[in-house]
């Protein structure tokens, strides 16, 4: 069945999560729409990766909806939970690669898993996805272990991308950078998410990243999202915490930074 181009692609409501008596989650709406490169913001602690393993599936909230393409996550048997996670790749927070695997077979790990190829066929389609992130055809032989830190996250990005996925989900995946290194990694973004027609749910700590190239902006605080909308949106949210982190000394210098880029 197609999906409705109105429908949000993930849809959470009144999403619930506690870890013993910390409640992290206490009633998490959030509608991301097909097409846009969302990022998920607030302070350390928060719960963007606890939000986005729930909406992956990797982590069950106790209460609340998770929809993604219109199905619900947690209602779903083994096997339309298999076919759903083919629909959408993830870029964990560290890369999360397979130390003992070359970058190619990484890149081949999901497609292994979920899709039925000839070995050769199979080496191809991953070496396309290497090069597809703009690392050199020499990294596909490579081990994490002697990539930089930028090329493992282009690696985990190629990963992420191997079964031609409609949404990715990228945790930090400007952390940890220099600020040319992030600034390439947006510009990959930015040029994937385009060419690819891929929706982008991005948790992340990085103003200059929002400024870029998130379409819209959603704050976790106070164990909700407490607002959501364009960078412009934001700038006129009256929340202390939300008002600091948009107005404060990072926030200029990444406005102004944008600001000069178009000079
Ligand atoms: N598996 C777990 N068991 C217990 N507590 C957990 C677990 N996973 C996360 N937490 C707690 O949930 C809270 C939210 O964690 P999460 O990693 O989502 O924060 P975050 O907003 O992504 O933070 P940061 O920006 O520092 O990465 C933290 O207090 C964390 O300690």
């Amino acid at each position: 069945m197609e999906d409705d181009a109105d429908r949000p692609i993930i849809r959470v409501r009144g999403l619930v999560k506690s870890f013993g008596n910390h409640t992290v989650h206490d009633g998490v709406d959030l509608d991301v729409r097909r097409g846009e490169i969302i990022g998920i913001v607030g302070g350390s602690g928060t719960g963007k990766s606890v939000l986005l393993h729930q909406i992956v599936g990797l982590l069950k909230p106790d209460a609340g909806r998770i929809e993604v393409f219109g199905e619900s996550v947690r209602d779903t048997s083994d096997e339309e939970y298999r076919a759903l996670r083919r629909r959408w790749g993830v870029m964990f927070q560290d890369g999360a690669l397979f130390s003992s695997l070359t970058v190619r077979q990484n890149v081949e790990a999901p497609m292994r898993e979920q899709l039925d190829l000839p070995d050769d066929l199979r080496e191809t389609l991953a070496g396309i996805k290497v090069r597809m992130v703009g690392l050199p055809d020499n990294a596909q032989g490579k081990y994490p272990s002697d990539l930089s830190g930028g090329m493992r996250k282009r690696a985990g990005f190629a990963r992420a991308i191997a079964l031609d996925p409609e949404i990715v989900f990228l945790d930090e995946p400007t952390a940890g950078l220099d600020p040319i290194g992030a600034a390439a990694f947006d510009t990959l973004i930015g040029q994937l998410q385009t060419a690819l027609g891929l929706t982008v749910f991005m948790v992340t700590h990085d103003l200059d990243s929002l400024h870029a190239i998130c379409d819209r902006v959603a704050v976790l605080a106070e164990k909700k999202v407490l607002a959501v909308g364009t960078m412009d949106e934001m700038l006129k949210v009256d929340h202390p915490w939300v008002h600091e982190y948009f107005h404060g000394p990072r926030a200029r210098a990444a406005l102004a930074g944008t600001a000069s880029e178009g000079d």
